[in-house]
């Protein structure tokens, strides 16, 4: 049913079945408005998944027994009620109570009506965060498990609740100049009509309302790439040497292969994803680069013989840093993910450097901000390779303190034998 509220039910439920929402919401045959309404209720109800259940449960007598899509439209309906004042209270109950009586029974809707409109009755109170408890506190206000708000705790101490709070903060979309200045790339896209703004680390530049960015001139022809800046600063550790050989180890869907292809002489960029080079590929074309050669490669295993001055290994991670844009990671990753992840991210670092000639440099980088996939794994490296030596720790990028997306990154020297 092409219907915005039934297409934001069925994300949610594959969501919840474990889609990332960006795979998930198909807005194909939707107009634009139903589309855009269809998306804030998706993402608005995951990113405060655990608030609006705080909701219901004060309001419904046994909350352990409802049915699952019952509970969603209760939280896309509670979700409209506090956040959005595009619909009347009343109508979303109406709209709400047809929805359940066509996915249920009469029994399911009566109660999502009864639910509805106690807590229309009681608004002033019904949305309010009454716990004594910090942690607790923090968790249910900003929809973050327990688990991991106690980790940023210790982490960020009293920063923390700006970290959670900018974890809701609309990411903006971010472009890398390509053979242009950040000056021509706004030049050209301003007299198109859009709004941009150059933003640090330069030269990264961010468009206003990018509706229609991708039917232009500068995109067709290869005048940008959509990278967030803190991605976009970790190929800048790397000394420039057009004359080296580098090799990117993950390196789909390219952004930092594409940085590499400009500074170094050649990149081999291996990926275990044959789909995501797929997409590296469209983008290479595009872009116009004559020196990346991509392969299928899994980097835990021994890699070939070649050699190489210049490695990046921007490893698969938690992605504890993009919430922002992947709300539904919060709910899905545990600590045991991070741990299981820092294995995987070791081997493929110890693996990287048996590729790296004398004097070479590696850049190490995750886009999560958890110690254990960062300085965990480098300090193990480094205590394994007293021949290596850290030659810069990179910023380590943070919604709330930079606007980008979290992001971490050093860069290592093989010193000469
Ligand atoms: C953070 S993403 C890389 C992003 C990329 N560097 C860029 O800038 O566009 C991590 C990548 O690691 C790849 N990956 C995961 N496990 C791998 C493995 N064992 N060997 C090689 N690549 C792997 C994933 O397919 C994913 O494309």
């Amino acid at each position: 049913m092409r219907n915005p509220r039934f297409l934001a039910l069925t994300t949610l439920e594959k969501v919840e079945n474990g889609a990332f929402i960006q795979d998930a919401f198909d807005p194909k045959g939707l107009k634009e408005a139903d589309r855009n309404l269809a998306e804030t209720i998706v993402y608005g109800t995951v990113q405060n998944k655990l608030f609006l259940d705080y909701v219901i449960h004060r309001f419904v007598k046994k909350p352990e027994n409802l049915d699952q899509n019952i509970r969603q439209l209760l939280r896309m309906a509670l979700y409209q009620m506090h956040f959005l004042d595009r619909v009347p209270d009343h109508a979303i109950v109406n709209e709400t109570v047809k929805m359940a009586k066509v996915i249920s029974n009469v029994g399911a809707s009566g109660l999502v009506n009864g639910v509805l409109r106690q807590v229309i009755r009681e608004k002033d109170e019904a949305f309010k965060v009454h716990i004594d408890d910090e942690v607790r506190r923090l968790a249910v206000t900003y929809s973050f498990p327990e688990e991991w708000v106690r980790y940023f705790q210790r982490l960020l101490k009293d920063e923390t609740e700006a970290f959670l709070k900018s974890t809701f903060d609309p990411a903006p979309l971010t472009l890398r100049p390509v053979s242009v200045s950040a000056e021509a790339l706004i030049g050209e896209l301003e007299e198109d009509g859009f709004a941009c703004e150059s933003i640090k680390p330069r030269p990264a530049v961010v468009v206003k309302h990018p509706r229609g960015l991708f039917e232009t001139e500068a995109y067709k022809e290869g005048r940008f790439y959509v990278q967030d800046a803190a991605s976009q600063a970790v190929v800048s550790l790397f000394t420039t040497d057009k004359e080296v050989q580098a090799m990117d180890l993950c390196a789909a869907p390219g952004g930092k292969s594409f940085q590499m292809a400009e500074i170094f002489a050649h990149v081999d960029a291996f990926d275990a994803s044959a789909e995501r080079l797929v997409r590296m590929e469209e983008n290479i074309r595009r872009l116009g680069y004559k020196n990346i050669a991509t392969a299928v490669r899994d980097g835990k295993t021994p890699l070939p013989k070649k050699k190489y001055d210049r490695i990046l290994v921007d490893a698969p991670c938690t992605g504890l840093g993009l919430i922002r844009r992947k709300p539904e990671i919060k709910y899905r990753v545990g600590y045991d993910d991070v741990l299981q992840l820092a294995r995987v991210q070791r081997l493929l670092l110890e693996n990287a450097y048996d590729a790296l000639n004398d004097g070479g440099e590696l850049v190490y980088s995750t886009c999560s901000v958890t110690v254990e996939e960062n300085e965990g794994v480098l300090h193990s490296f480094l205590s394994d390779h007293p021949e290596c030596r850290l030659k810069e720790k990179g910023t380590r990028y943070w919604p709330h303190r930079h606007g980008t997306d979290g992001f971490t990154m050093a860069c290592i020297v093989r010193k000469d034998a």
